[in-house]
């Protein structure tokens, strides 16, 4: 990936002919003077206008005689980005956080030349502040920062009027957009109209990363209400204030939304976003084969756990096909749970050759109610196929806790205790010490455990109690970033991050560049066993 980002930074060369990968070179035509230039982030240069241009565009005398380089203005950003960083040191994370989210994104509404450049070279100290986990804190806080809008608004009020809505974004065309109702904003629940931090988010993660195009990208909200209370509550909240729609009313928006938007991009590629459960599954299923859509927490998410539980095969020096006699235990059986168990099961059938129903046996699903067997009452039909039948393993019963199934003995008919843990749960601190602990036991060389679940808090372990209780050969990966762990002695637990921001922007890149109509599971699995 950051590879890629070096690849993008290349092509942010000259400030008035924006070339990135995949738009049709060609000069860019400002119809805009004078202050109305100062004003678009898209074409403002502030300082950096050469006197020729100040003369053309009828800047002269609006900005200060000195002409200041784009290379000294990045470094002067650069230089105050840092002493922010020292100035704030000592402060509570979450202020610290804030206050750099607040002058790059202050950056990005002046001058987004600048703003994508500082990004692309510096996407490892800025990825957790544009990206997760600090978004997160930017949607919790959304309609207090707000102060610019980015991105396209459509609520349940504009039903009937988005045909035309669609035409008042400005640029001419769009590659790539994402969409979120808000509904579950990493493990933060129903954030409404401020999940819209998320596609942003998402977005500048695909110019960074894959670079796309930043004048082609499209930031979606679909705000149908929220069910949060406390937002509801709120006098400063900028979403509908009534409930969320649901049924036939909730689709239909929906659908009105994708026909529009297809009309007047019929290329355009919609990722779906942090969208609770039941809706992730049924607009991933409606409008599949109909465009060119995916949903990132169901596929992208299973991609990159796929090659992340392929990795630890790896490490462990045995051949990829051993990925079919892993044990794994996923706690979490919603929207990514389901995703990675169902991506997982096919690559462990195709593997053995012995079909899906065998490829289950060896994986275990956990929810909130313990493991999830046919037993269960109103069993979920998305988990359904990932139940265990009653009795199957001695021992095992309906809504077992983590640790019973974790510790027992007879797990897996030979007493093998679980290869791999992987939560995506959103709960923070489910995968607790004895629960670390009894993974000690695991007949696997380098265990591998995966707290998943965003922002930090919400992750299921720390990387420092992973590796405390559970030992130093375990194979770590989070979703949200930690620190590499100093195990004395010189040694170092390290962390892999395993989030699907590894995988969203090569799949969007690729089915752009490809031209692909629509996005298979083959294309995902690809991705992910590459
Ligand atoms: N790392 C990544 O790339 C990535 C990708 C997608 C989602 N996520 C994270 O995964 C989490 C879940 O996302 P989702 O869309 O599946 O949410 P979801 O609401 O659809 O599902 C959550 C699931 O967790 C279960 N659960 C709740 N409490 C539990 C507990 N105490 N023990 C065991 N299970 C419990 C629920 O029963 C439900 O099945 C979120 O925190 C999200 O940020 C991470
Ligand atoms: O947004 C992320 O960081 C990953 C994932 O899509 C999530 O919902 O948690
Ligand atoms: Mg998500």
């Amino acid at each position: 990936m950051w590879k890629a980002a070096r690849f993008a930074a290349s092509r942010l060369s000259s400030r008035s002919t924006r070339r990135f990968s995949t738009a049709i070179p060609a000069p860019c035509i400002v119809h805009k003077r004078g202050a109305d230039i100062l004003h678009d982030p898209w074409f403002n240069k502030d300082t950096g206008f050469p006197l020729t241009e100040r003369d053309r565009l009828g800047l002269r005398g609006l900005l200060p005689p000195r002409v200041i380089s784009f290379e000294q203005q990045y470094a002067r950003f650069m230089e105050s980005y840092r002493s922010l960083e020292k100035n704030t040191k000592g402060q509570p994370e979450g202020v610290v956080a804030l206050a750099k989210w607040r002058i790059l994104n202050r950056l990005h509404d002046r001058n987004e030349t600048l703003y994508y450049r500082v990004l692309i070279d510096n996407i490892q100290d800025f990825a957790p502040i544009i990206y997760t986990p600090t978004v997160g804190l930017v949607c919790q806080n959304y309609s207090g920062l707000f102060r610019r809008p980015r991105g396209m608004y459509f609520s349940a009020k504009d039903k009937g009027e988005m045909m035309s809505m669609i035409y008042n974004w400005p640029a001419h065309q769009v590659d790539m957009i994402v969409l979120t109702d808000g509904s579950r904003i990493l493990g933060l629940g129903d954030l409404g109209v401020q999940g819209i931090g998320i596609p942003i988010g998402k977005l500048d993660m695909y110019v960074a990363a894959a670079g796309i195009n930043p004048q082609r990208i499209l930031p979606v909200m679909l705000d149908v209400g929220t069910n949060n209370q406390k937002l509801l509550e709120d006098r400063l909240y900028l979403g509908l204030r009534q409930p969320r729609l649901e049924g036939e009313e909730y689709i239909s928006i929906v659908d009105e939304f994708m026909e529009a938007v297809h009309t007047r991009w019929p290329k355009a590629i919609v990722q779906f976003e942090d969208f609770q459960m039941k809706w992730a599954f049924e607009t991933l299923q409606r409008y599949r084969k109909r465009f060119c859509t995916f949903n990132d927490d169901i596929q992208g998410t299973a991609g990159v756990a796929l090659a992340g539980l392929l990795g630890t095969v790896r490490v462990q020096g045995r051949p990829l096909s051993d990925f079919a006699k892993q044990k794994i235990v996923v706690v979490g059986a919603g929207s990514a749970g389901l995703g990675v168990l169902n991506m997982a099961v096919q690559a462990v059938a195709r593997m053995s050759g012995n079909g899906e129903a065998a490829a289950k046996n060896n994986f275990f699903l956990i929810d909130k109610d313990g493991l999830v067997t046919k037993e269960r009452n109103n069993l979920d039909p998305m988990a359904a196929p990932f139940a265990k039948e009653p009795g199957a393993i001695d021992g095992l019963r309906e809504g077992a806790s983590l640790l019973e199934v974790v510790n027992l003995k007879d797990f897996i008919v030979k007493k093998v205790k679980p290869h791999v843990l992987l939560g995506l749960s959103g709960v923070g601190g489910v995968f607790n010490h004895e629960v670390l602990k009894a993974m000690q036991e695991s007949d696997s060389t380098k265990p591998a455990i995966f707290a998943m679940s965003n922002p930090t808090m919400n992750a299921e372990c720390t990387a420092e109690d992973a590796f405390k209780h559970a030992g130093e050969s375990i194979v770590f990966g989070s979703g949200s970033p930690f620190d590499n762990v100093d195990l004395g002695n010189g040694k170092v637990g390290h962390v892999n991050q395993a989030n699907n921001m590894y995988l969203f922007p090569g799949i969007g890149l690729g089915a752009l560049l490809s031209g692909a109509r629509i996005i298979s599971d083959g294309m995902l699995q690809a991705a992910s066993e590459w």
